[in-house]
């Protein structure tokens, strides 16, 4: 496991103007499917802009334990060279997913119709995540499954040497859980249809075509249903990961709330299923523009302005929104709390399962600064105080969970008074470069033990 966990505390100091341009990392999902899906190929793989976070290095390392081979070309160009759809050895090792849920479920569909048996853990956090929803429907096709009590890692899988394909509806908005049975179903024969009822993040299916597989999608009155034909033959690809728009989040809601601040965050992806904190800031009325909008790789890509937004105003986040922004909701708060009157966020209990309960992380920490905040079990709400008003001061808990980190450092480049955090550890998992990238664009942050 990486050294995430050892406490850095860190406070970020008010600031302003942020200026230039930020070029924020690759795709964290992009990053690992690449990485899976290149495992699973016959041939070479290659790729550029890989995310060299520890959740993906995590990965790279377990798919090297499965018997690929995962080159580090550097300056984030990998080769990996695949072994084929079922063609997974057994590591002779537990893997160690460290701090990532995507990893580790991503990696339990891909290796349960495989005739191997394996034990997967992670860090403190990780160990806490609920781990049912992924091997319930790999049950399906004749895994097993032996965990922690509440389904939780450390926890063996025993693939199914006789997998049948199997036929799902996803029970909560998790492309986690949609992209595990995909994953599954390729080395089951015939088709494997997962429905879900709420579109989330579509990278898995359109990767798997480009990767050559059979597979269709088609919207219909049950929901999104999705066809693969197992058994394929995967071809290797040359891919070019995007940035990653849930990075981009933290420049441009920094932007948003710092004095002056005029930021330029290039080559964003805005896949309709990852773009909605991008939709919901224009609507509170951010300064936030799309440039040079075109399409790279099949995907809408732009280049987003955003400037210092003083006259933002509170909204209700339409809660069919959510999957589309499930990151971003902790960064959202804290410009909600640079907003004139109350954001409200529905229909958004799967805050609850992440790297830390972030309905709660971020309640404490809000609280902590100033901030009036309600909540309840599948929604919350932020009182604005209005740009520059975050009285700050406090120190706030960030659970082992990156994105609570970011966005406390976001909120006190903001506020009245500097804002600390217990540890800046976990960022390296999603965004290693954030401190040298904020400090560029004019951010201070200091890190308080050194
Ligand atoms: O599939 C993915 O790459 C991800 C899916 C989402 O999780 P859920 O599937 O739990 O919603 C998201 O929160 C996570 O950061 C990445
Ligand atoms: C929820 C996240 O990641 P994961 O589920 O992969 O740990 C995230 O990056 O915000």
């Amino acid at each position: 496991m990486s050294g995430h966990g050892t406490p850095i505390p860190m406070t970020s100091h008010p600031c302003g103007p942020l200026s230039g341009t930020a070029e924020v990392p690759g795709d964290k999902s992009i990053s690992h499917r690449s990485l899976i899906l290149g495992a699973l190929a016959v041939g070479e793989t290659r790729i550029t802009g890989l995310l060299e976070g520890d959740d993906v290095l995590d990965t790279a390392k377990a798919m090297r334990a499965f018997g690929a081979e995962v080159t580090d070309h550097g300056g984030g160009a990998y080769s990996v060279h695949g072994v084929g759809v079922g063609g997974f050895a057994e590591p002779d090792q537990v893997v160690d997913c460290g701090n990532s849920g995507t990893g580790v479920r991503l990696i339990m569909g891909a290796m349960a119709t495989c005739p191997i048996s394996v034990t997967f853990t992670g860090d403190a956090s990780l160990n806490g995540r609920p781990m049912a929803r992924v091997t319930d429907p790999l049950a399906l096709f004749g895994t097993q499954a032996v965990g922690r009590t509440g389904g939780r890692l450390p926890m063996t899988l025993v693939g199914a040497a006789d997998p049948i394909p199997v036929r799902y509806e996803v029970p909560v908005p998790s492309a986690q859980v949609k992209s595990a049975v995909l994953l599954a179903g390729l080395n089951a024969p015939g088709q494997t249809v997962v429905i879900e009822q709420e579109a989330t993040r579509d990278h898995t299916e359109r990767m798997l075509a480009g990767f050559g597989a059979e597979i269709t999608v088609e919207e219909t009155d049950e929901g999104r249903v999705i066809t693969l034909t197992g058994r394929p033959e995967l071809k290797p690809q040359i891919i070019a990961v995007p940035r990653d728009p849930s990075s981009a989040a933290f420049p441009v809601c920094a932007a948003l709330i710092t004095p002056g601040s005029d930021v330029l965050v290039p080559g964003i992806g805005l896949n309709p299923t990852r773009a909605g904190l991008f939709t919901t800031l224009r609507e509170m009325g951010a300064n936030l523009t799309y440039e040079n909008e075109r399409v790279e790789g099949g995907e809408p890509v732009a280049d987003l302005r955003a400037k210092y937004s003083p006259d933002m105003t509170g909204i209700e986040v339409p809660p069919e929104r959510a999957a589309s922004m499930i990151d971003e909701y902790p960064v959202l708060s804290v410009v909600a709390a640079n907003a004139t009157g109350a954001t409200m966020m529905a229909g958004v209990k799967e805050l609850r399962v992440k790297e830390s309960d972030r309905i709660d992380a971020m309640a404490r920490g809000l609280r902590a600064n100033g901030v009036t905040v309600e909540e309840g079990e599948d929604w919350w709400s932020v009182e604005g105080l209005g740009i520059g008003q975050v009285p700050g001061g406090g120190t706030c808990e960030t659970f082992l969970d990156h994105r609570i980190a970011m966005s406390f450092m976001v909120m006190g480049m903001g506020a009245k008074a500097p804002v600390t955090i217990d540890s800046g550890g976990p960022i390296a998992t999603s965004f290693p470069i954030f401190e040298p990238l904020m400090a560029d664009l004019g951010a201070r942050l200091t890190r308080n033990n050194s």
